[in-house]
Order: structure tokens, then C-alpha cells, then sequence
């Protein structure tokens, strides 16, 4: 028994200079477990709540204090005596106090902060890495990171209308190989732009922001940078999207606007025609929101059209939600699930959705947010669920590279036993 002595909250600042929630749980045992909350820009409309304090003067609204005291207070008194190693009854008992399916009484940022510091404490607790924690003796797989290099969409202020363009390197033999070849194609890319005199300013995930002439150049310049860093693209670098489409759809017209590009539109057939034609000409294995979160019949004609070539992840079409990733299997929507603690707003539910995706043989993809801290939670969940996959942001910026860095460490701490998910995260091989 691990019995929780003390929970304190307090309000920090995240990468965007938006306020956000920071928890030191501490035991009875003396063992302190701190957590920070990550959040979103591009958000889905399922999502559980982020609860702010909507009062003007402060941070625009934006400051968290009312989370903070609902931890400092309910959740405190709540908590104190249980045991911390007890994960889901800790989860449960805070969902019973909050009582609303997308946690609005406590807000899913408290619940969040408090689950992830109580999972820290017991680990320290229990003298345990947290991957190992989390995971037992199978939390042996690094997973291939997949770094966000040219950022457009909500993420940056230029013409590119796509959220995220990631390079995968599955051609490494080790997850600090991968992340040698992730650095060098990042600084090749820079190199690439500044030669045809774009900007190099980063967007929020630390990839660059250039004002492209059209969303098809981001792959062409990202081929080249990939070449100039003496590596071949697809057996070395694979590219993943993220294009986070229900930002471009319009639900009343029931098709897609390129709000940042031309002003053109797009049918949810011409959105599919346009992702099986870039496939064809990219070594593109997995695409993140290729349609709006209510497109949920585009999404299956989608699946039916790629799935059985191209990893479909649904983010804002799933938000890390156990009931939609169920109902998703069951519709044949996607293939895959990304995983954001803060859509859901606790690590058992956190779990669930990647069991339930398991089940139905969804692979699924660790995710950060645009807003994050260095917290470096998601590195450890990573390893622990071989997930095989993490998206946390461009090879540079501290709130990102404070979890590839954690990963780093990891790998060198299982040494001999750690093993590295390469080619084994792209259909076919
Ligand atoms: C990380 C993402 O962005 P955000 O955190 O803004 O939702 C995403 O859409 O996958
Ligand atoms: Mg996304």
C-alpha cells in the first residue's frame, strides 16, 4: 500500500504561453509524482473538457485556476488514504466526483494532471521506471518517432492548408538512429528552404512554416531534404500526414475548404481521390484525419478505398474515446487510433482505448499536443504499450524534444533488450 498523503495543484505555462495545469502528488512513503497537462489547438469536438476560467482579465480567459482548485480541494480530499498503485480505482473515484460524460464538474485537465502524477508517485513508489510501471516486462519497444517537420493548418500562419507533415525514419536499426536521421533531415530541410528564399520560422510543433505555393510543394521540398540528407525515402524515411482535415470541413456545405491556399473546395471523394493519387506518388504510410470528424460516411468509403495500404488514424474522428474507438471497429472506420491523454482525461481511460483499439486490430499512434510542457509522460506510455509509434513534434524545441530525449534515455537503459518497431508499423512489411 501506497497511500496518497498530499495532492498540489498549481497553474504554470505551457510552449504557447497559455496557462495550464501542473500536480505534485506526494505518498505517504515520501515518493512525489508531478505531471503537467499537454493541449490542443486543433481540437475535436468530442473531446472531454478543458476547463477554464473564461474570466477576461486574466490570460484572456484562458488561466486554469478553477481546475487547479478543484484538485487542491474535491479531488485532494477525495484521494488522500487511497492507494496509489491502485491506478483505476484512483481514475474511478475521480470520474464518480465529476459525474458528466465529458468530465465538465472538475474539468478533464485536473482529472488528467492528478492520474498521471498519482501513475508517477506509485512508480517512483514501487522503484520502478514508469514505462516499466505501466507496462510490466513487455515495455521493451521503442517506438518510431514520427517527427513533424513542415507544420500549416491551425498550427502555423501561412499558406499551407495541412496540419502536419512527419518523416518516419522505419529504415533505422535503433530509435537514436532514428533520431540521428530525423535531425539531419530536418537541418537539410531548413538548408532547402532557405535556398529558395522561404522562411525557416517554426509553427508551434517546431516544424517549419514556410508560405509554400501549394500544399503538394511541403512533400517536395521534404523529398529533397530527405535526398540531401544522403537517405532514401521509403526504405529509410517513410512520410506520414497528419492533414487534420476537420479544420478545412464545412458541415452546412458538406464539403472541404482550402481556407489558407485558393479558397477551393473538395467533396469527401475528392478528398479520397487526392490522398490515393499522393500515395501513389509519396512513400506515404499513414494519414491522420484524411476526413472530418463528421464525415463519418466519407470515412468509411475512405477505409474501403486505402485501408488495406495506407494506416488511417482517426484523431479528432476518434479522440482517444473507448466508445467511438469501439463504434469505429465496428463501422469498419480507420485502422488505427491516436492516442492524446487529454481527450480523454485519465490514464485508465487512456488504456482502455488502446486495448479496445488491440482488439480490433487497430494499431495506434502516441500523440502530444501543439500546447505542451516538458513533461515527458507520453515517451513512457509509449514503450509501455508498444505502440510502435509516437508523434511529438519537429527534432527541436525543448516541450518536444524533453520526450524523444526521454525515449533516448530509455533505450539506453534497457540496453540490450531494447528492441525498435522500424518497418514493422508499415502495412506490407
Ligand atoms: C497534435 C495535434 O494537434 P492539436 O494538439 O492542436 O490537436 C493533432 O491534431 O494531431
Ligand atoms: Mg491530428
Amino acid at each position: 500500500m501506497a497511500a496518497i498523503a498530499s495532492i498540489h495543484a498549481r497553474e504554470i505555462l505551457d510552449s504557447r504561453g497559455n496557462p495550464t495545469v501542473e500536480v505534485d502528488v506526494t505518498l505517504d512513503d515520501k515518493s512525489k509524482g508531478r505531471a503537467a497537462v499537454p493541449s490542443g489547438a486543433s481540437t475535436g469536438i468530442r473531446e472531454a473538457l478543458e476547463l477554464r476560467d473564461g474570466d477576461k482579465q486574466r490570460y484572456g480567459g484562458k488561466g486554469v485556476l478553477k481546475a487547479v482548485k478543484n484538485i487542491n480541494t474535491t479531488v485532494a480530499d477525495a484521494l488522500k488514504g487511497m492507494d496509489a498503485t491502485e491506478q483505476e480505482s484512483v481514475d474511478k473515484k475521480m470520474l464518480e466526483l465529476d459525474g458528466t460524460e465529458y468530465k465538465k464538474t472538475l474539468g478533464a485537465n485536473a482529472i488528467l494532471g492528478v492520474s498521471m502524477a498519482v501513475a508517477r508517485a506509485a512508480a517512483i513508489s514501487k522503484d520502478l521506471p514508469l514505462y516499466r510501471y505501466l507496462g510490466g516486462d513487455a515495455a521493451t519497444l521503442l517506438p518510431v518517432p514520427c517527427f513533424n517537420i513542415l507544420n500549416g493548418g491551425a498550427h502555423a500562419d501561412n499558406s499551407v492548408d495541412f496540419q502536419e507533415y512527419m518523416i518516419s525514419p522505419v529504415g533505422a536499426t535503433t530509435f537514436s538512429e532514428a533520431m540521428q536521421m530525423g535531425a539531419e533531415v530536418y537541418h537539410a530541410l531548413k538548408s532547402i528552404l532557405k535556398g529558395k528564399s522561404y522562411s525557416t520560422a517554426v509553427g508551434d510543433e517546431g516544424g517549419f512554416a514556410p508560405n509554400l505555393k501549394s500544399n503538394v510543394e511541403a512533400l517536395d521540398v521534404i523529398m529533397e531534404g530527405i535526398e540531401k540528407a544522403g537517405l532514401k525515402a521509403g526504405d529509410q524515411i517513410a512520410i506520414a500526414l497528419d492533414p487534420a482535415t476537420s479544420e478545412l470541413y464545412r458541415e452546412d456545405q458538406g464539403n472541404y475548404l482550402f481556407w489558407k491556399s485558393d479558397e477551393s473546395r473538395k467533396s469527401s471523394e475528392e478528398m479520397i481521390d487526392l490522398w490515393a493519387s499522393w500515395a501513389d506518388q509519396f512513400p506515404i504510410f499513414s494519414i491522420e484525419d484524411g476526413l472530418g470528424e463528421q464525415d463519418w460516411d466519407g470515412w468509411k468509403a475512405l477505409t474501403k478505398r486505402l485501408g488495406d495500404r495506407i494506416q488511417l488514424v482517426g484523431d479528432d474522428a476518434f479522440v482517444t474515446n473507448p466508445s467511438i474507438i469501439k463504434q469505429a471497429i465496428a463501422d469498419g472506420v480507420g485502422n488505427s487510433s491516436l492516442i492524446k491523454v487529454n481527450q480523454i482525461g485519465s490514464v485508465t481511460e487512456t488504456l482502455e482505448a488502446i486495448s479496445l483499439s488491440q482488439s480490433g486490430n487497430y494499431t495506434y499512434m502516441v500523440s502530444h499536443r501543439s500546447g505542451e510542457t516538458p513533461d515527458d509522460f507520453i515517451a513512457d506510455l509509449a514503450v509501455a504499450t508498444r505502440s510502435g509509434q509516437i508523434k511529438t513534434g519537429a527534432p527541436c524545441r525543448g516541450e518536444r524534444l524533453s520526450k524523444y530525449n526521454q525515449l533516448l534515455r530509455i533505450e539506453e537503459e534497457l540496453g540490450s533488450s531494447a528492441e525498435y518497431a522500424g518497418t514493422m508499423i508499415v502495412k506490407g512489411k
